[in-house]
């Protein structure tokens, strides 16, 4: 009923806020739970005018209850005393030999005295006295330390109360008493699965290792921590489900230099391997009951290093660790949260050693060293530890790297781990500074902290244990050298079984699930710097592919621009050989022909540069178009070579003309370009129609055609042709040569003068009256151009007259060049007859007839000319077949005199083919008159001249204006 009162009706807005210092009794209430704030509805609900302002400075002059802290966990560090008792104090004034190594601890007064029953005339100064202690005891937890009379005197130090300790054992305590006052929490907690450490510490001789160890009639804190371990084992409902395993070891210097690790229950190679903080393969020895540990116990003893000073007959030489481990197999009712492996860790350390208390001297002096350095550094990291966390901002100096006990005892040392020590001091008076330092030193650790919720399970004590674990550490280090495809699960497999051999489980809420997650962490590590690596592999080797591609773009560039050089060439190469057709058929249209042919070649430089696919393709389509034709030469007789050739330019001429398409749609120019093209290539299969019309007649006329080509081929000698016609003439394969080397007058000279004007030696061996012929051929030519002034172009009918006229020309050039052969005038018949072309016989009727007027106007000029050949031929005979060079040096050197430079110009072989030919009329002819020679000797005619070339000769002559 009150609640439903309470929700029917909302509590009214307090007007104060009531603030309850007391905290709530069942459970703390935050503070923001103690403001009572009314619910928003009951606000809602409220009216405007009974809305309270709100107390703010109430509020704020709450005082809040600090939350209080957590208990702190944290333990101090337990630091336990222990007196040894005065009793007899026997001092060994000899120095004694080294006892054997291993060797039971023993009584050492027993054996003094066995020695002197033994062997009395070793020298012996037993000096027996009842000292007075130094230190006395206050109570369980302090102690009084008093210098001797000596110092007092001196006032070098006063007495001292150092108090703090867990508990001080007086001398007369016995062993079980030191075990159960600082063992025995120890070691249940270490049942609970928890790991503890248990140190001695003092000078030599005060009792460390018989604290530790003890003896077989008064066993130390091992033989009854194992004793009750296997009691609270075996009293225990769960004792089957645990296991434990002892492992001792020692480490000692080696020779000083460094520090070396021994297994003490390991066989002949007792040797551990170190590597910073991780002891491998120590053996780990599994104990069923206390004999077996007690027989491990004595084992250990018997191996580990000891040694007689004059402070203890049986010095420990070595630091002594340990170690008894727990293993859990099951869970258990007593440890059911802890049900894991622990560690529970002796240490027996060697003593601090002064040398004038040891008398030690070589490699016990170095002993000393070492033992007295590791007592150090463990002092450093213990109060560098307190250091730490009196202020933690200073940070934990890493002293425990110093040596390899303190850091093997690392989470020992850095507060980790629940640890208790155990002061070992004499009480003599003559131990009163050795005392006095080691209270002074260890007494501030009291204050020093400990975490005691420390793991149970320590990886890094795990990694000390038994050499079967060797391989399985080596299995869990694989993969740092094994490729990344091994695969993860099966890697996590078998660290689960190693996990499981060890008792362990490899659940995820187990301490040991880390240990997976650190592998698979390590595992994509690896991985990531595998990929990394494989990728800057990669990058490197796309970087040289990529410098590759360079290399051959460029050399690709390179071979390209050469491309389009060459293709230049050969533009530039068939552009003459427009020009030089044009020339040949009409001399007007050479200007403009060079006009556009330049025109066409800046145009087709343009377009190859911009567009080079297309030059490209260009090129591709000459390349193949002559390669064809080379095939076609090849298989074919010198003369069909010709036509091919023919068919050639014509190809290249329809190519450019396709090229060049569009782009004489545009340009004027490029389309009278391809007009002129299109007339030679008219001309061209104009000429091949007649030509094989005429060889149908006669197998000579070919030779005419070879002429009409290679005119307009004047630069590329046709040696290959030259050569197969060699085979047959070799007098005509001459000329061929002769002609391609013959320069062209193309300036119009005066007739009178002499025509060996060319003053290079590429002249020698030809005719004059070839240059002179060929001028004459250009006059045609001119005077060709003045009738076609108003239509470049020539009209069929135009290219056949001065096709004929330069055929005419030609035969007539062939005619005179002939006079300077010096054959004898039979064999020059006879090849005249043989070499004469039927078409040139019809020919030169044919101009016969059309020039039959001039002849009779200028007969008187052509006798002139004649006698001036005719001393030119009769000059040179009797030399050899060629015509000698000095021939020409007269004109030449005239020509320079007059200072005026020839224009050479190549003409075709083929040219000079057909006026040698001519030339045989003008034999005949020369042969029907007498001909006389410098000396006025008449040469005798031996054949009687025709008619009909007689009439040639003359119209030649007359035509030619000779
Ligand atoms: N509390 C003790 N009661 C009886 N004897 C003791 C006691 N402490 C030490 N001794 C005897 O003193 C001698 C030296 O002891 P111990 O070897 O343990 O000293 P230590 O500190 O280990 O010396 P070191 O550091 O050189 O090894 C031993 O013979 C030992 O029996």
């Amino acid at each position: 009923m009150e609640e439903k009162q309470k929700s029917l009706s909302p509590p009214p807005c307090p007007s104060t806020v009531t603030v309850r210092r007391n905290p709530p009794r069942r459970a703390r209430a935050t503070p923001f739970t103690t403001t009572t704030k009314p619910p928003l509805s009951s606000l809602a609900c409220a009216k405007p005018h009974d809305v309270p302002t709100f107390p703010i400075d109430e509020i704020l002059s709450i005082q809040i209850p600090q939350s209080e802290p957590k208990p702190a966990i944290a333990e101090s560090l337990k630091i336990f005393l222990r007196i040894k008792p005065l009793r007899t104090f026997t001092k060994v004034t000899t120095t004694t030999k080294s006892r054997p190594r291993n060797v039971w601890p023993q009584n050492p007064s027993k054996k003094n005295n066995a020695k002197e029953n033994r062997n009395p005339e070793i020298t012996k100064k037993v000096r027996k006295k009842d000292e007075e202690a130094c230190i006395t005891l206050n109570d369980s937890y302090s102690v009084t330390l008093t210098p001797p009379q000596s110092l007092q005197e001196l006032k070098r130090s006063k007495t001292e109360v150092y108090e703090g300790f867990s508990h001080v054992f007086p001398a007369d305590c016995s062993q079980n008493d030191v075990y159960d006052k600082m063992v025995q929490p120890l070691l249940e907690d270490f049942m609970k699965g928890k790991s503890g450490m248990l140190a001695a510490l003092g000078p030599s001789g005060s009792g460390k290792t018989h604290t530790v160890f003890g003896s077989l009639k008064d066993p130390g804190i091992v033989p009854i921590t194992l004793r009750q371990i296997f009691k609270k084992n075996d009293e225990s409902c769960s004792g089957s489900l645990r296991s434990f395993n002892l492992s001792i070891f020692e480490i000692c210097s080696e020779r000083g230099k460094g520090e070396k690790a021994y297994d003490l229950l390991g066989g002949e190679s007792s040797e551990l391997s170190v590597q910073q903080s991780t002891i491998r393969g120590l053996k780990e020895v599994p104990i069923q009951n206390l004999e077996e540990a007690e027989s491990l116990i004595g084992q250990a003893m018997l191996k580990r290093a000891t040694a007689t000073t004059n402070s203890n007959s049986q010095s420990s030489r070595s630091q002594c660790i340990i170690n008894i481990r727990a293993s859990c197999n099951g869970f258990s009712n007593e440890t059911k949260l802890q049900s894991s492996d622990a560690m529970l860790t002796i240490v027996d350390l060697a003593g601090a050693e002064r040398e004038k208390r040891t008398g030690n001297q070589g490699e016990r002096l170095v002993e000393s060293n070492f033992i007295n350095n590791t007592s150090m550094v463990f002092g450093q990291c213990l109060r560098s530890l307190l250091e730490y966390q009196k202020n933690r901002k200073k940070g934990l100096q890493k002293h425990h790297q110093n040596s390899l006990l303190t850091r093997y005892l690392r989470d020992y040392l850095e507060g980790k781990k629940r640890m208790a020590l155990i002061l070992t001091v004499k009480a003599g008076e003559e131990d009163y500074l050795d005392t006095s330092y080691l209270l002074r030193q260890a007494s501030p650790y009291m204050k020093i902290k400990f975490d005691n919720t420390e793991e149970p399970c320590n990886k890094r004590q795990l990694k000390t244990f038994p050499r079967a674990e060797k391989n399985k550490k080596i299995k869990l280090s694989a993969p740092k050298t094994s490729q990344i495809e091994e695969n993860f699960q099966g890697e996590r497999c078998q660290i689960s079984q190693e996990v499981n051999l060890q008792g362990k489980k490899a659940d995820p809420t187990d301490r040991s699930s880390p240990r997976l997650e650190h592998v698979a962490q390590d595992k994509n590590e690896r991985e990531h710097i595998i990929m990394r690596n494989f990728s800057k592999v990669l990058w490197n080797v796309l970087k040289q592919c990529n410098e590759k591609l360079k290399v051959a773009e460029g050399e690709i560039f390179t071979l390209k621009d050469s491309l389009r050089r060459e293709q230049l060439k050969s533009l530039g190469l068939e552009t003459e050989l427009i020009s030089l057709k044009s020339s040949c058929l009409a001399q007007p249209c050479i200007p403009e022909v060079e006009v556009i042919v330049n025109a066409k070649e800046h145009f087709e430089v343009d377009a190859a540069l911009t567009n080079e696919r297309n030059v490209d393709d260009d090129s591709c389509n000459l390349i193949k178009a002559r390669r064809e034709a080379g095939a076609e030469e090849s298989s074919e007789t010198p003369v069909p070579k010709v036509r091919n050739v023919d068919d050639d330019s014509c190809n290249l001429i329809k190519a450019r003309r396709e090229a060049g398409a569009e782009e004489s749609s545009e340009s004027p120019v490029l389309s009278v370009l391809r007009n002129v093209d299109d007339d030679s290539c008219n001309l061209i299969e104009a000429r091949r129609e007649a030509g094989s019309e005429e060889s149908s007649k006669s197998p000579v006329p070919n030779v005419v055609r070879n002429v009409d080509v290679d005119s307009c081929n004047l630069i590329n000698p046709r040696r290959e042709a030259s050569t197969e016609e060699s085979s047959e003439s070799p007098v005509l394969s001459k000329n061929v040569k002769d002609a391609e080397l013959v320069p062209c007058h193309l300036s119009s000279e005066n007739d009178a003068e002499p025509r060996q004007s060319v003053n290079s030696e590429e002249n020698v061996g030809i005719p004059s009256t070839i240059t002179h012929v060929e001028a004459e051929v250009t006059d045609f030519q001119r005077d060709q151009a003045i009738q076609n002034q108003d239509d470049p172009t020539p009209s069929p009918e135009q290219v056949e007259v001065s096709q004929d006229c330069i055929n005419s020309g030609l035969s007539n050039v062939q005619t005179k060049s002939a006079i300077s052969r010096r054959f004898p005038d039979s064999e020059k018949q006879e090849r005249n007859r043989r070499l004469l072309p039927a078409s040139s016989r019809s020919l030169t009727e044919e101009m016969n007839d059309l020039e039959i007027k001039d002849i009779q106007t200028e007969k008187q000029q052509v006798k002139t000319t004649n006698t001036r050949v005719q001393k030119k031929a009769v000059s040179i005979q009797g030399q050899e077949t060629e015509v000698p060079p000095r021939e020409a040096e007269p004109a030449s050197t005239k020509k320079q005199k007059n200072g005026q430079k020839p224009k050479r110009r190549l003409q075709p072989a083929s040219s000079v083919l057909l006026t040698r030919e001519i030339n045989t009329l003008e034999i005949e002819d020369d042969i029907a008159e007498p001909k006389v020679n410098r000396g006025g000797k008449k040469t005798t005619v031996s054949q009687p001249r025709s008619q009909g070339s007689v009439t040639l000769l003359r119209l030649l002559t007359n035509n030619l204006h000779l």
